[in-house]
Order: C-alpha cells, then structure tokens, then sequence
C-alpha cells in the first residue's frame, strides 16, 4: 500500500488539504467502475498509534498511517506535547514517545482542524498531568460538543474553559493529583470512552468505563497491545471495561489495516453503477466497524468477502463488490448504528438506488458529526430527485429505483468529508451529474479519493477542469 499510496500521491490531484479556498467537484454518470481499490489506512487505528506512541517509553514504529489532515494535525500536536514524531515517507512513522504522565505543556494553541476524534482523545490524554493546553479546530470542529468529554474529565480534576455551551476554543487545565474514576457514557461514542480511558492512564488506582451499547474498541484492543492491565466484560449494564492507571506502555510495531469507513465509498459506487466489478482488498471487518457491510448484504448487494484471514488479531477480508440491480429498503437495525455511524450517509445514497424505503433509526448520533448529516444528505437527496424525511433520531430514504434518481443538483459539503464523497458517489449513477459545492474536506480522511475513483473508472471534474 505506501508503493501505490506514493504513486496516487505524486498525481497533482491528490486531495493534499482541506484548508484553503473552496474545491468545487462534479461527478456525471461513467461506464462500469473496475479493478482494485487500495483505500489508505484506517484513521481511528492511525489516531490511536500517535497518541499511544506518545505515551509509550521509547520508539514506536508505524506502517501505512492513514496521511489524512486529521490524522496530519494528530501527529503535530503530538510533538507540541512533547513526542518526536518523524514521518519516513511512504506512510512509514515513528513516535518517540515520552511515557504516561510525561506530557509536556505545549507552547501554542493546539490546533486539530476538523478532527472530533484527534481533539478529544487528546483532551483525554493530557487530562490527568498537571499541564493546560487551549485547543481549536475549524469551523466545524468548533461548532461541536464538547462537553461530553469534558464532564467525565472534570471527575478526575480537570478543569475546562471554552466557548458557550461547551465549545471550542477551549483551554484544559490538566488534574495535578488526579483519582481514577467510574463512568458510565450518556451516548454511544468511542471518542468519549476512549477520553476517560487515556484520561485514566494517568490516574493511580482502576478507571472504570461503562458503555450501554458497543462502540469501536480500538482503544481497548490497543490499550492491551501497549501492555496496559485493562479487561472488558459484557454484562447486563453493557460493556464494563476496567483499566489499572499509570502503566509503562511499551512501545509497539503498528501496520494499521486499511479503513473500513474509506472502503464503503467504492464498495457504494460499485453496487449502484451498472456493470460494476471492484475488489477492495485487505478491510479490517471488526464487528465493532463492519455494520454497513452487514446492511448492504441485507439489502440485496452482491458483496462478497474474499480470502478472510486474521491479521494483527483482527478479522480481514478482500471485499468485492459489484453492481445489484435489485437493492430492496430495508429497516436497519438501531443495535448496529455504532457499527456504522460515519457510513449512513453513504448509505442513504445506495438507498435512494433501491426499492422501497431504507429506514434508520436511533441515528441521533448523525446531527453531532462534521455537520448535521440527517439535514445535510436530506437536503441533497431531496435536490437530486430522492424522497427523504427525518426527525429528531431518525430518516427514511425512499429508493427510486436503479436509473430513475434524477441529480442535476449542486450540493453543499459543510466542510464535511462524508457529505462531500457520498454526493460524488451519488453523481456516478445519476440522470444528471451531481455537484458538490467543496471537496476540500475529503483531505481529512481520503485525500486520494478523488484519483483512486478515477482509476476505477469514475468521472469526477474539477470546476477548473
Ligand atoms: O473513536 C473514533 O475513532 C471515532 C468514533 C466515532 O465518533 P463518536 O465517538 O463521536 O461516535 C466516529 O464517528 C469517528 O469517525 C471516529
Ligand atoms: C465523525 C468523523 O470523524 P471525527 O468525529 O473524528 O471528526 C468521521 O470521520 O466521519
């Protein structure tokens, strides 16, 4: 993966920022999508393996980080807190960690763009040293919630000072003498769980976390592998994961697996493009990650797991995709939203190819993303021709059917990388092309989306050309 990732990354149209001027895209209708899609790695795994490096005694070396902005301004405030950080080309990295408890206070703002996951597992990290450090991020990032972090780290003795209603800007004075804590997340959300475990790295005694419905455990899983004293047992409240504070984690060799989330952008535009065949090889299917696979196959996809194989302890299979012409709505299961919460606007799109309507419930989640996702794939669809309604928690997309969901409409990304790739994947089977108002977002997580379609057969064109 870095030969061909350095190989997308030379093309001048590699997506290299989300910053800077608008990036407006249009995607049209293209013959059959073919051949293989090496999507980068997976942006929860390359988060974790710089935070965690940080917080090991000595050199962790990393194999195909996902070089997304998010991940990019991760790595950077890992060095403002103290790490060495050193990108060797190709994807290859190493972090020079400076143990639990180690942080030092960085000299500037912490700015992490438009990552909810960088600025909130970091929050956690540093939350239990006596240190304060003021975090930023984009528009988006600032509009965000953030109290659900700081509340439970607030019990272990941090203070926090931000904008109105819990927002960013915000300065976190980290606990001089921290406690371990008990808590119970309010939401189902992996970036909370995973702020009050890195939180209690650093505090003496157990942190216990109680989550009610299970949400990506890469934390855990990787916790673990740094040698941390940390077990997980499902009982009747959930899932109740126990850490032992103030470890030496050990330094670890990380090959992160291809993204799961990255995947279903051509996995999607393979089933609802006609004469499609695409191999997605090498996609993590941990239950925690794999909830679209799962609906897709449910729906009628023809979605096909090839050589399934264990790599690093975790489940891999080439995924193969390729066009169905008889999707049929289905209900998705509320239970799996956590296993597919950055993926239903994706969804929503190989919905609107269907027969009958797709409905998604217990998705409350959805309205506290980059953007208010519910609102931003509604407004679109229903401008592209695609019957939509929503409430609060919930949306059904009505499938018009292969060759009848009209497009012809511009869409607006709300410097959301999802909103921006599921509108360009709808454009390559529409009527009428799809524009979207600014892909600049998709750097944050797939900056080779763009060629890497193209490769496959896809027609995106830049405003410019
Ligand atoms: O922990 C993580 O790496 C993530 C958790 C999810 O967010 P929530 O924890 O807010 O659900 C997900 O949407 C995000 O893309 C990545
Ligand atoms: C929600 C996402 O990311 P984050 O919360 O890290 O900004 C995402 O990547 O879809």
């Amino acid at each position: 993966m870095p030969l061909i990732q350095r190989q997308f990354c030379s093309i001048p149209r590699c997506i290299m920022s989300s910053h800077g001027a608008p990036i407006p895209m249009t995607s049209s209708a293209c013959g059959p999508l073919t051949g293989e899609a090496r999507v980068p790695g997976d942006k929860s795994i390359s988060h974790r393996s710089l935070i965690l490096g940080a917080l090991s005694v000595g050199e962790t070396r990393i194999s195909g980080l996902l070089e997304g902005q998010d991940v990019l301004d991760t790595a950077k405030a890992m060095r403002a807190f103290g790490a060495t950080v050193t990108d060797h080309g190709g994807g290859e990295w190493s972090v020079y960690g400076v143990g639990v408890g180690g942080f030092a206070e960085p000299d500037g703002v912490i700015d992490c763009g438009n990552s909810g996951t960088g600025v909130r597992l970091i929050m956690g990290a540093m939350a239990t040293s006596p240190i304060s450090a003021t975090f930023t991020g984009d528009a988006s990032l600032n509009g965000r919630p953030m109290a659900r972090v700081t509340d439970p780290l607030a019990l272990f003795g941090a203070q926090s000072h931000g904008r109105q209603g819990g927002r960013l800007p915000m300065t976190l004075v980290g606990a001089a003498d921290p406690v371990p804590v008990t808590y119970t997340v309010p939401v189902p959300s992996a970036q909370v769980k995973s702020a009050v475990l890195l939180a209690g790295l650093n505090a003496p005694g157990q942190t216990v976390v109680i989550e009610a419905e299970a949400t990506r455990d890469h934390t855990e899983r990787m916790l673990a592998g740094f040698g941390a004293e940390i077990s997980v047992e499902d009982t009747d409240e959930g899932r109740v994961i126990t850490l032992t504070g103030q470890p030496e984690l050990k330094p670890q060799k990380i090959d992160v697996p291809r993204d799961p989330s990255s995947a279903a952008f051509p996995v999607c535009a393979a089933l609802i493009v006609p004469g499609s065949d695409v191999l997605v090889p090498g996609i993590g299917l941990n239950p925690t990650r794999a909830g679209l696979f799962t609906t897709l196959r449910e729906m009628g996809a023809d979605l096909t797991y090839e050589n399934e194989r264990v790599e690093g302890g975790e489940p891999v299979a080439d995924l193969r995709a390729r066009f169905s012409p008889d999707l049929t709505g289905i209900e998705v299961p509320p239970a799996r939203a956590a296993s597919m919460i950055d993926e239903y606007p994706v969804l929503s799109v190989v919905a609107s190819f269907a027969r009958g309507d797709t409905v998604m419930r217990g998705v409350k989640e959805l309205r506290v993303k980059e953007s208010d996702r519910i609102d931003a794939m509604a407004s679109g669809l229903r401008a592209n021709g695609v019957a939509v309604e929503d409430g609060p928690d919930w949306w059904i997309v009505t499938g018009q059917g292969h060759g009848n969901v009209a497009g012809g409409a511009t869409c607006a990304s709300f410097l959301d990388h999802r909103i921006a790739m599921s509108f360009l994947v709808l454009g390559m089977a529409t009527q009428k092309p799809v524009k979207v108002d600014d892909a600049g977002p998709i750097a944050t997580s797939f900056p080779i989306f763009e060629p890497l379609m193209a490769q496959l057969g896809a027609r995106i064109q830049r405003e410019d050309g």
